[in-house]
Protein backbone atom coordinates (compact mmCIF):
# COMPACT_ATOMS: atom_id res chain seq x y z
CA UNK A 1 0.00 0.00 0.00
CA UNK A 2 1.44 3.22 -0.87
CA UNK A 3 2.30 5.69 2.18
CA UNK A 4 -0.32 8.49 2.67
CA UNK A 5 0.90 10.65 5.89
CA UNK A 6 4.39 11.19 6.60
CA UNK A 7 5.35 10.97 10.72
CA UNK A 8 8.82 12.77 11.25
CA UNK A 9 10.80 11.25 14.00
CA UNK A 10 12.77 14.38 14.20
CA UNK A 11 9.82 16.21 16.68
CA UNK A 12 8.83 12.93 17.46
CA UNK A 13 10.05 10.85 20.65
CA UNK A 14 7.14 8.83 21.56
CA UNK A 15 3.90 7.92 19.99
CA UNK A 16 1.20 6.77 21.81
CA UNK A 17 -1.43 4.30 20.48
CA UNK A 18 -5.49 3.42 21.52
CA UNK A 19 -5.99 0.06 22.10
CA UNK A 20 -8.95 -0.90 20.97
CA UNK A 21 -9.85 -0.81 17.47
CA UNK A 22 -6.06 0.67 16.49
CA UNK A 23 -3.73 -2.10 17.98
CA UNK A 24 -6.63 -5.03 18.29
CA UNK A 25 -9.17 -5.97 16.43
CA UNK A 26 -11.45 -4.97 19.62
CA UNK A 27 -13.58 -2.39 18.64
CA UNK A 28 -16.10 -4.39 17.14
CA UNK A 29 -16.15 -6.73 19.66
CA UNK A 30 -17.21 -4.42 22.25
CA UNK A 31 -19.68 -2.86 19.71
CA UNK A 32 -21.36 -6.10 19.43
CA UNK A 33 -21.14 -6.75 23.20
CA UNK A 34 -23.06 -3.10 23.49
CA UNK A 35 -25.41 -3.69 21.03
CA UNK A 36 -26.68 -7.32 22.63
CA UNK A 37 -26.99 -5.31 26.12
CA UNK A 38 -28.60 -2.05 25.04
CA UNK A 39 -31.31 -3.35 22.84
CA UNK A 40 -32.39 -6.27 25.22
CA UNK A 41 -32.82 -3.21 27.46
CA UNK A 42 -34.36 -1.40 24.69
CA UNK A 43 -36.60 -4.46 23.89
CA UNK A 44 -37.68 -4.89 27.62
CA UNK A 45 -37.94 -1.51 28.17
CA UNK A 46 -40.54 -1.01 24.37
CA UNK A 47 -42.70 -3.62 25.33
CA UNK A 48 -43.17 -2.37 29.15
CA UNK A 49 -44.17 1.58 27.71
CA UNK A 50 -45.55 0.36 24.21
CA UNK A 51 -43.19 2.62 22.44
CA UNK A 52 -41.10 1.59 19.29
CA UNK A 53 -38.33 -0.07 19.54
CA UNK A 54 -35.19 1.29 17.73
CA UNK A 55 -32.14 -1.25 18.44
CA UNK A 56 -28.61 0.46 19.07
CA UNK A 57 -26.77 1.02 15.72
CA UNK A 58 -22.84 -0.57 16.22
CA UNK A 59 -22.12 2.52 13.48
CA UNK A 60 -23.56 5.82 14.39
CA UNK A 61 -25.05 5.20 18.15
CA UNK A 62 -21.73 3.69 19.00
CA UNK A 63 -19.05 5.92 17.27
CA UNK A 64 -20.72 9.36 18.53
CA UNK A 65 -21.90 7.64 21.81
CA UNK A 66 -19.68 4.99 23.29
CA UNK A 67 -16.52 4.24 21.26
CA UNK A 68 -13.36 5.29 23.70
CA UNK A 69 -15.47 5.96 26.59
CA UNK A 70 -15.34 4.26 30.09
CA UNK A 71 -17.77 1.72 30.55
CA UNK A 72 -19.62 4.19 32.49
CA UNK A 73 -20.04 6.93 30.54
CA UNK A 74 -20.80 4.56 27.42
CA UNK A 75 -23.66 3.81 28.92
CA UNK A 76 -24.46 6.89 30.15
CA UNK A 77 -23.60 8.87 27.39
CA UNK A 78 -25.54 6.32 24.91
CA UNK A 79 -28.95 6.41 27.53
CA UNK A 80 -28.95 10.41 26.62
CA UNK A 81 -28.67 10.82 23.46
CA UNK A 82 -32.17 8.72 24.11
CA UNK A 83 -33.48 10.97 26.24
CA UNK A 84 -33.24 8.25 29.04
CA UNK A 85 -32.49 8.99 32.84
CA UNK A 86 -29.95 6.83 33.58
CA UNK A 87 -30.08 6.08 37.75
CA UNK A 88 -26.84 4.33 39.22
CA UNK A 89 -27.84 0.89 39.77
CA UNK A 90 -29.19 0.95 35.99
CA UNK A 91 -25.78 2.29 34.81
CA UNK A 92 -23.88 -1.06 36.80
CA UNK A 93 -26.46 -3.22 35.59
CA UNK A 94 -25.71 -2.72 31.84
CA UNK A 95 -22.24 -1.70 32.50
CA UNK A 96 -21.50 -5.32 34.42
CA UNK A 97 -23.71 -7.21 31.74
CA UNK A 98 -21.80 -5.82 28.65
CA UNK A 99 -18.20 -6.77 30.34
CA UNK A 100 -19.72 -10.48 30.70
CA UNK A 101 -20.67 -10.64 27.20
CA UNK A 102 -17.14 -8.98 25.75
CA UNK A 103 -14.87 -11.08 28.23
CA UNK A 104 -17.02 -14.22 26.89
CA UNK A 105 -16.50 -13.30 23.29
CA UNK A 106 -12.54 -12.89 23.49
CA UNK A 107 -12.52 -15.84 25.48
CA UNK A 108 -13.72 -17.52 22.80
CA UNK A 109 -12.12 -16.25 20.10
CA UNK A 110 -9.21 -14.68 21.26
CA UNK A 111 -8.37 -11.26 20.43
CA UNK A 112 -6.59 -10.24 16.79
CA UNK A 113 -3.80 -7.23 16.34
CA UNK A 114 -3.86 -5.21 13.23
CA UNK A 115 -0.74 -6.63 11.62
CA UNK A 116 0.24 -3.25 10.41
CA UNK A 117 0.50 -1.84 13.87
CA UNK A 118 2.60 -4.43 15.72
CA UNK A 119 5.08 -4.06 12.48
CA UNK A 120 5.09 -0.04 12.79
CA UNK A 121 5.31 -0.22 16.81
CA UNK A 122 8.57 -2.52 15.98
CA UNK A 123 10.21 -0.22 13.67
CA UNK A 124 9.53 3.48 15.94
CA UNK A 125 11.50 0.88 18.53
CA UNK A 126 14.20 0.40 16.36
CA UNK A 127 14.47 4.08 15.64
CA UNK A 128 14.61 5.16 19.67
CA UNK A 129 11.12 6.02 19.58
CA UNK A 130 9.27 5.32 23.06
CA UNK A 131 5.40 3.97 22.68
CA UNK A 132 2.67 3.91 25.05
CA UNK A 133 -0.57 1.48 24.82
CA UNK A 134 -3.48 3.80 25.90
CA UNK A 135 -7.30 2.67 26.66
CA UNK A 136 -10.09 3.45 28.72
CA UNK A 137 -10.64 -0.53 29.05
CA UNK A 138 -10.65 -2.11 32.55
CA UNK A 139 -9.64 -5.37 29.84
CA UNK A 140 -6.54 -3.31 27.85
CA UNK A 141 -4.08 -5.37 30.02
CA UNK A 142 -5.58 -8.96 29.03
CA UNK A 143 -7.11 -7.98 25.05
CA UNK A 144 -2.84 -7.10 24.80
CA UNK A 145 -1.72 -10.36 26.15
CA UNK A 146 -4.23 -11.87 24.32
CA UNK A 147 -3.15 -10.55 21.02
CA UNK A 148 0.19 -11.57 21.85
CA UNK A 149 1.53 -7.67 21.68
CA UNK A 150 2.42 -6.62 25.31
CA UNK A 151 6.47 -5.93 25.18
CA UNK A 152 5.74 -3.93 22.15
CA UNK A 153 4.87 -1.24 24.30
CA UNK A 154 7.16 0.75 26.64
CA UNK A 155 4.04 1.41 29.18
CA UNK A 156 0.77 1.40 29.30
CA UNK A 157 -1.87 3.55 30.74
CA UNK A 158 -6.02 1.77 30.75
CA UNK A 159 -9.11 2.05 32.83
CA UNK A 160 -7.49 0.07 35.68
CA UNK A 161 -5.20 3.24 35.93
CA UNK A 162 -8.12 5.89 35.36
CA UNK A 163 -9.65 3.83 38.38
CA UNK A 164 -6.50 4.22 40.89
CA UNK A 165 -5.04 7.70 39.56
CA UNK A 166 -8.47 9.20 39.37
CA UNK A 167 -8.10 10.08 36.34
CA UNK A 168 -11.09 11.40 33.95
CA UNK A 169 -11.63 9.35 30.61
CA UNK A 170 -11.79 10.50 27.31
CA UNK A 171 -12.75 13.09 25.75
CA UNK A 172 -10.53 14.59 28.67
CA UNK A 173 -6.81 14.46 27.85
CA UNK A 174 -5.89 12.80 31.11
CA UNK A 175 -5.20 9.42 30.11
CA UNK A 176 -2.89 10.48 27.29
CA UNK A 177 -1.05 13.04 30.00
CA UNK A 178 -0.43 10.52 32.15
CA UNK A 179 1.18 8.16 29.47
CA UNK A 180 3.37 11.06 28.39
CA UNK A 181 4.25 11.40 32.06
CA UNK A 182 5.41 7.86 32.20
CA UNK A 183 7.34 8.37 28.90
CA UNK A 184 9.01 11.40 29.88
CA UNK A 185 7.96 13.72 27.21
CA UNK A 186 5.99 16.71 26.83
CA UNK A 187 2.77 16.22 25.04
CA UNK A 188 3.94 18.24 21.76
CA UNK A 189 6.74 15.85 21.76
CA UNK A 190 4.37 13.31 21.09
CA UNK A 191 1.82 11.67 18.47
CA UNK A 192 -1.07 9.98 19.44
CA UNK A 193 -3.00 7.14 17.45
CA UNK A 194 -6.61 6.84 17.58
CA UNK A 195 -9.71 5.61 16.59
CA UNK A 196 -12.78 6.90 18.27
CA UNK A 197 -13.93 10.55 18.08
CA UNK A 198 -13.43 11.14 21.64
CA UNK A 199 -10.13 9.84 22.07
CA UNK A 200 -9.40 12.14 19.11
CA UNK A 201 -10.99 15.08 20.92
CA UNK A 202 -8.78 14.17 24.10
CA UNK A 203 -5.29 13.85 22.16
CA UNK A 204 -6.77 17.34 20.76
CA UNK A 205 -6.95 18.75 24.07
CA UNK A 206 -3.79 17.95 25.39
CA UNK A 207 -1.75 19.30 22.88
CA UNK A 208 -0.08 16.34 21.78
CA UNK A 209 1.72 17.19 18.83
CA UNK A 210 0.34 15.13 15.68
CA UNK A 211 -2.63 13.40 16.59
CA UNK A 212 -3.39 10.46 13.91
CA UNK A 213 -6.91 9.16 13.48
CA UNK A 214 -7.11 5.79 12.04
CA UNK A 215 -10.42 5.27 9.67
CA UNK A 216 -11.50 1.55 9.83
CA UNK A 217 -15.49 2.68 9.97
CA UNK A 218 -15.58 5.38 6.86
CA UNK A 219 -16.10 7.97 9.63
CA UNK A 220 -12.47 10.05 8.75
CA UNK A 221 -14.18 13.06 8.20
CA UNK A 222 -15.56 13.05 11.58
CA UNK A 223 -12.21 11.88 12.53
CA UNK A 224 -10.89 14.85 10.98
CA UNK A 225 -13.53 17.57 12.56
CA UNK A 226 -12.77 16.17 15.50
CA UNK A 227 -9.28 17.36 15.06
CA UNK A 228 -6.86 14.63 13.49
CA UNK A 229 -3.73 16.15 11.44
CA UNK A 230 -3.65 12.86 9.02
CA UNK A 231 -6.38 10.34 8.36
CA UNK A 232 -5.53 7.26 7.34
CA UNK A 233 -7.58 3.81 6.66
CA UNK A 234 -4.97 1.77 8.40
CA UNK A 235 -1.12 2.06 9.66
CA UNK A 236 0.32 0.70 6.86
CA UNK A 237 -0.15 4.11 5.08
CA UNK A 238 2.17 6.10 7.59
CA UNK A 239 5.67 6.59 6.23
CA UNK A 240 8.30 7.47 8.79
CA UNK A 241 11.35 10.09 8.05
CA UNK A 242 14.10 10.27 10.03
CA UNK A 243 15.30 9.08 13.29
CA UNK A 244 16.11 10.61 16.60
CA UNK A 245 20.09 10.76 17.50
CA UNK A 246 20.15 12.41 20.74
CA UNK A 247 17.26 11.50 24.31
CA UNK A 248 15.03 14.44 24.41
CA UNK A 249 15.20 16.03 27.66
CA UNK A 250 13.28 14.63 30.34
CA UNK A 251 9.79 16.01 31.05
CA UNK A 252 10.18 17.84 34.15
O1 LIG B 1 -15.64 -2.11 29.41
P1 LIG B 1 -14.17 -1.96 29.27
O2 LIG B 1 -13.48 -3.21 28.74
O3 LIG B 1 -13.52 -1.43 30.50
O4 LIG B 1 -13.95 -0.90 28.11
C1 LIG B 1 -14.40 0.43 28.16
C2 LIG B 1 -14.43 1.01 26.75
O5 LIG B 1 -13.14 0.89 26.18
C3 LIG B 1 -13.01 1.53 24.92
O6 LIG B 1 -11.72 1.29 24.42
C4 LIG B 1 -14.03 1.04 23.91
O7 LIG B 1 -14.00 1.87 22.79
C5 LIG B 1 -15.44 1.05 24.51
O8 LIG B 1 -16.35 0.39 23.67
C6 LIG B 1 -15.44 0.33 25.84
O9 LIG B 1 -16.73 0.36 26.39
Amino acid sequence: MAPSAVVDLERTAAMIFDTDGVITDTARVHAAAWKRVFDTFLRERAERSGERFRPFDTGEDYLRHVDGKSRADGVRGFLDSRGIAADPGTVADLASRKDASFLAEIHEYGVVPFPATAELVGELRRRGVRTAAVSASRNCAEVLRAAGVTDLFDIRVDGVDAVRLGLAGKPDPALFLQAARQLAVKPGEAAVVEDSLAGVQAARAGRFGVVIGVDRRGNGGSLRAAGADLVVADLAQLHLHGRRREPLAPHL
